[in-house]
Parts: C-alpha cells; sequence; structure tokens
C-alpha cells in the first residue's frame, strides 16, 4: 500500500491540491529518506482568511510541501518556512482573537501550538522569529500526528459502527482521533484546550452523521521511533516466524523480560503493513485473558513493526511437540485452555484464522508461587478450608498456562478481511472460500492441533491423507480414550454446523467431569479460580472501604446536625461538657506522658 497516498495529513491535502503530479516516485522517496513535513490540518479549514494582517505561521503551505521536502541539512529553503509560518500564525492569532506576540505563551495557545505544527512551535514562541527556521530533530517526527490516531476496526465501538457511517473528527481529518473514542472523552480534551476548536468539533459532530468517507490509517512510517536499544536490552532471538523475528528483552526499566516481535521486513509502505496493524490491532484489544498472549505495546522502528508482548517461557506448543507428544490429561489441560482462549476471542466477535501448534505458547509457573498466594489469601482472608490441596500444590511441578498468540490473522467474524493461515490447519470450507461460519474454522483448526499434539503429527500440507483429515476420517489415536477421540472428530467434522463451539467444548464432559480430570488438571483450575478469587476479594475489600467511608461521613454529618439540635437543650449542656472534659483529659495524659519522657 502507498503510504504517500493513503493515510498521512499530508497526503490528504496533497491529493486535494492537486499537485501530485509533481511527486518523484514512493520508493525512491523512501531510498531519499526525506522528511515530510506535515503541515497543520487547520491549513485548509475555511475558518482562516485568506489575507489575515497576522501574517506568520508554522509550516509551508500544502501546496509547496509536496514539490520541496525539508531535509536534515541546513539548506532548507528560507522563504519557504517565512512564508508558511505567516500562514499558520495568521490562523492561529484569528482564532484566538489576539495576535500572538513571541514572548506570549498562554498554556490554550501553546497546546494548540503544539498539536498542530509537528513540534515547531518554536517558530513562533522562538525570540529569533520566524527568520530562523530550527531543523526539527528527527524524533520529533513522532510528534507530528499527536493529535492522529488509528482507528482500531477491532474495538467494539468499530465492529458496531462497520455497517453505519463513518465518523469524522477533528479539523475535519477523518482518523485524527480514534473513532472508538468516547464522545465525552473528545469533548473533555477539546473543554480544556480551547473552545474556539470546540465549536469547530461541534460542527463536524454534525457531519459525522453524513460522512462517508473510507477510513485511513496511519502511516507506519510516520510514526517510526528509536526505542529498542533505549528501552531494551536485547537477551537472545527466541524464535523466527514467516514474519517476524522474536527477541527474548529486558526492559531496561521495569526490569521485567518480554518478547518483542520484529517485522522481518520494513513493513511501513509494503503489503505487511496491514498485517503487521492488524496483529497490533487485535492485540490491544485481546491481550487482557489468561489464554492469550498479553499485549504491552507496539511502536515501528526503521519501518519495522515491533510488538511487545508477554513473555512465554515455555515457548511454543510446536517446539515441544517436536521432543514429545501430550498424554490425555495433559491434552484436557491444552483443551480446555485454547477453548476457553478462542471463547474470548470469539465473544468479541473475533476469530484467529490462524491457530496451530506454533501459535501456541506455554508458560511454566512453579507451583510454589501458588503456594505462596494462597498464604497470603489465608492471611487475608483467613482459613478457607483449602489447606491441604494448598500444601499438595507444594510438592507438584510448574503450573503450565497455554496461550494464543500471533494474532496476525484475526479477523472480524462479521465483515471478515481474511488472510489464510496455515494449510495444514485450515478447513476445506475456507479454501473454497466458504466463509459463512468462521467461528467454527477456529474450532476446526483446534481440532487438528489436538490430533497433532496427541501423536496424530506431522500434519500433511496436502494429498490424500490431507483430505482424509477435511472428509471426517481421521484416524483414532490409540493413546486417547474413545470420549477423547470423538471429541476431535467433531472438532474436525467437514461439516462446520455439526463442530461444536468453544463454549460448548468447554463445557464438554471431556473437560467437565471432575473424575476425569487429572490432578495436574485440577491444579490448573484451581489456580486459575484462584485468580478470579483473588480479583473479587481486592474488589470486596474496596467496596468495603468505600462502604465505611460513606458510613463515617453519614454518621460525622448526622452528629453534627444532632449536637446543632441538642446544643439548645439543657441536657447538652452537660453532654458538652462531658465531651470537653474527655478531650481535656486525653490532652492531659498526652502532655503528662510527653513531660515524663
Ligand atoms: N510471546 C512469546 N514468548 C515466547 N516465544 C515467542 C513469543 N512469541 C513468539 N515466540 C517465538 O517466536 C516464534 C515466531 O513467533 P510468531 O508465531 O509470533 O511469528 P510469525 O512470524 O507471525 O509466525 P508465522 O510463521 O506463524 O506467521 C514462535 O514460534 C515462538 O517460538
Ligand atoms: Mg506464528
Amino acid at each position: 500500500m502507498d503510504i504517500f497516498t493513503e493515510s498521512s495529513g499530508i497526503s490528504d491535502s496533497m491529493n486535494s491540491s492537486g499537485a501530485e503530479a509533481d511527486l518523484p516516485s514512493p520508493e525512491s522517496m523512501m531510498n531519499m529518506k526525506p522528511r515530510k513535513l506535515t503541515f497543520s490540518p487547520m491549513e485548509n479549514t475555511p475558518h482562516i482568511p485568506a489575507h489575515s494582517p497576522h501574517q506568520m505561521c508554522i509550516s509551508p503551505p500544502y501546496r509547496k510541501v509536496r514539490a520541496l521536502r525539508l531535509f536534515d541539512s541546513p539548506q532548507t529553503p528560507k522563504t519557504i518556512i517565512q512564508k508558511s509560518s505567516a500562514r499558520n500564525l495568521n490562523y492561529l492569532s484569528t482564532n484566538n482573537n489576539a495576535p500572538i506576540v513571541s514572548h506570549q505563551k498562554p498554556h490554550i495557545r501553546s497546546s494548540i501550538l503544539s498539536a498542530t505544527t509537528n513540534g515547531q512551535t518554536n517558530h513562533i514562541t522562538n525570540p529569533c522569529g520566524p527568520d530562523r527556521p530550527k531543523p526539527v530533530p528527527l524524533h520529533n517526527r513522532a510528534l507530528a500526528n499527536i493529535q492522529s490516531a488509528n482507528i482500531n476496526p477491532f474495538t467494539p465501538n468499530s465492529l458496531l459502527s462497520q455497517n453505519k457511517k463513518r465518523c469524522r473528527t477533528m479539523f475535519g481529518q477523518e482518523n485524527a482521533l480514534n473513532a472508538s473514542l468516547p464522545i465525552s472523552l473528545l469533548n473533555n480534551n477539546l473543554n480544556t484546550s480551547n473552545s474556539s476548536i470546540k465549536g469547530h468539533i461541534a460542527d463536524d459532530d454534525d457531519e459525522v452523521i453524513e460522512t462517508h468517507q473510507a477510513p485511513k490509517r496511519l502511516a507506519l512510517q510516520d510514526t517510526n521511533i528509536s526505542r529498542y536499544e533505549k528501552e531494551f536490552l536485547e537477551i537472545s532471538l527466541i524464535g523466527v516466524g514467516e514474519f517476524g523475528l522474536v527477541y527474548q528483552c529486558l526492559n531496561r526499566l521495569d526490569g521485567c523480560i518480554y518478547a518483542i516481535k520484529k517485522s522481518i521486513k520494513p513493513v511501513a509502505g509494503s503489503s505487511f503493513e496491514k498485517r503487521a496493524l492488524n496483529e497490533v490491532w487485535a492485540h490491544a484489544v485481546l491481550g487482557k485473558h489468561d489464554n492469550v498472549v498479553r499485549y504491552y505495546s507496539a511502536w515501528a522502528e526503521d519501518n519495522h513493526m515491533l510488538i511487545q508482548n508477554e513473555y512465554c517461557n515455555g515457548g511454543s506448543l510446536q517446539s515441544l511437540l517436536s521432543k514429545r507428544c501430550l498424554s490425555e490429561a495433559e491434552l484436557r489441560i491444552l483443551l480446555l485452555h485454547i477453548a476457553e482462549g478462542l471463547r474470548y476471542i470469539h465473544s468479541n466477535d473475533l476469530v484467529h484464522m490462524d491457530l496451530k501448534s506454533g501459535n501456541i505458547f506455554l508458560t511454566k509457573v512453579p507451583s510454589k508461587n501458588h503456594q505462596h498466594t494462597g498464604n497470603v489469601d489465608r492471611e487475608m482472608n483467613g482459613d478457607d478450608g483449602f489447606e491441604d490441596i494448598y500444601d499438595e500444590l507444594a510438592s507438584t511441578e510448574n503450573i503450565i498456562t497455554y496461550k494464543i498468540g500471533d494474532l496476525g490473522h484475526v479477523t472480524s467474524a462479521k465483515e471478515a478481511n481474511i488472510e489464510e493461515g496455515d494449510c495444514r490447519y485450515l478447513p476445506n470450507e475456507i479454501l473454497q472460500e466458504d466463509f459463512r461460519d468462521l467461528y467454527k474454522a477456529d474450532i476446526f483448526s483446534l481440532g487438528v492441533t489436538m490430533f497433532e499434539a496427541a501423536g496424530g503429527g506431522p500434519l500433511p500440507k496436502n494429498g490424500p491423507e490431507w483430505h482424509m483429515l477435511r472428509n471426517g476420517q481421521v484416524p483414532d489415536i490409540p493413546s486417547l480414550s474413545r470420549e477423547f477421540n470423538d471429541l476431535i472428530k467433531l472438532m474436525t467434522h467437514p461439516d462446520p454446523d455439526k463442530r461444536p463451539t468453544s463454549t460448548s467444548i468447554f463445557n464438554h464432559p471431556v473437560l467437565c467431569s471432575l473424575e476425569s480430570k487429572s490432578k495436574s488438571q485440577l491444579t490448573q483450575e484451581l489456580a486459575i479460580e484462584k485468580r478470579k478469587n483473588d480479583i473479587l476479594m481486592k474488589k470486596l475489600k474496596e467496596a468495603k472501604k468505600l462502604i465505611k467511608i460513606y458510613e463515617q461521613q453519614a454518621h460525622t454529618s448526622t452528629g453534627t446536625r444532632l449536637s446543632l439540635k441538642v446544643d439548645s437543650s439543657s441536657d447538652s449542656i452537660q453532654t458538652d461538657r462531658c465531651l470537653r472534659s474527655n478531650t481535656r483529659k486525653r490532652r492531659t495524659s498526652r502532655i503528662s506522658g510527653g513531660g515524663g519522657i
């Protein structure tokens, strides 16, 4: 995708300026590594009079921007800067009903400036005036988009609005603020910044309902920042995928280990850009579940996409399976966790579309930690009757949690934008482009993964064996119970309608019957329930505290009212005296105590 024609504020205005023909090709521009100038989106607003008395501005006029790009060298044409500076400041002063002078830097104005000038605020407040344009440091390029944000298509709001009319936001720039941002929040921001902008927004809000623009996204190239080396200490390369290299890294500040996935190729401006953003969007929406790899942050650096995720110390299921297959007891835990993760993804109206052993990760926590948590809880909550189990847990080995990762193929189940995953795990209907029930495609992939984990692998990529797995002829795994084999067959049923949902797997007798559960499975479930319990206990404690505070407040206010009433009666004198004498007593005793020391 051509980032120069798609999402940046520059390209928008360029398109409208008709200056397209002068441009070098995007490829040659990428090689040149120019610094793009981002002009204020206000520049095109009808609010700006063409000839204002206050001729000062911050960034170059858009017609010139494309033809003349500023490089890091100090040879930037002065005249352009002067001209452009004049125009922007003109706008600002007009909108604030007062000219901005160089020494003036009221809070509101400075916020507008910084929000609209690509970090070049000092062109206005700099005592040197507009004659001395300062080159903007490269890292400030990120500021260019300070008021821009992508619309995450996977947030509930976006999913809801996909069939509705799209939102136009600040300064008529779609995508300038996240569409999922609550309107109230948007307005709050604006209230604190500038009333003239608020009016402008109010106008745009009216337009919200009218507009049908295609969504644009921030070009990754425009958000490049350098974080990797500054913030992280690279420990080792832990994985190589088709799309990314994954490093184990230590965060220099918080001292915790993370997995950082770096795209192998520069994605900015390439066809992989969408895939990279997709993964981030999905992670941002889904990374809050025990059975989905947790997401921390993402950024673009050197045009590569970097995603900071939870580090799963047990590696991938695929690497475990390359050493051995799983027992039925282990398979139950795997199924329980992944079905739970899928249930969560599906409950967000999203589908994974690339579920496989290579995309399932393990975290191992020594059961001692859980014992420790147990002790803390016992201190907090008193005897909860689980002492024996806690003690037993101390002697068990690691507690494993399986997590779904690699969300690069995640898509909305209803508005699918399908990028097929690994064909070894995909059902026939997807390859036939029948996308009616994508949830069930994930279930098929889970079924095949279970088959592989039980010892049915390596999985065929094509040929008669591949077809057998999709024709309802999945061979039995001899080491598994009838019940388990049947469940795998059901999950891989050729008819998607016959496959169970993630919820029904979760509630399936194979996973539900207590007798059939192994000790470690029960241990894990107990750990999960305990975690939930911890959260509820914390909430309860907070609620109790609040109730106490309210009670105290109520008590004090009734006390005051009562004492006011009582004050008029004769009894009150006695009570009052009594209270005073008490106070005096306390004071005296404190004083005498202090004197003793
Ligand atoms: N959070 C993590 N914790 C530990 N290891 C990880 C993590 N994420 C990825 N890895 C390792 O890196 C490998 C590649 O990761 P991932 O599957 O996310 O990359 P990819 O390029 O998207 O892969 P694919 O080839 O499936 O598209 C994994 O198989 C795993 O070994
Ligand atoms: Mg992968």
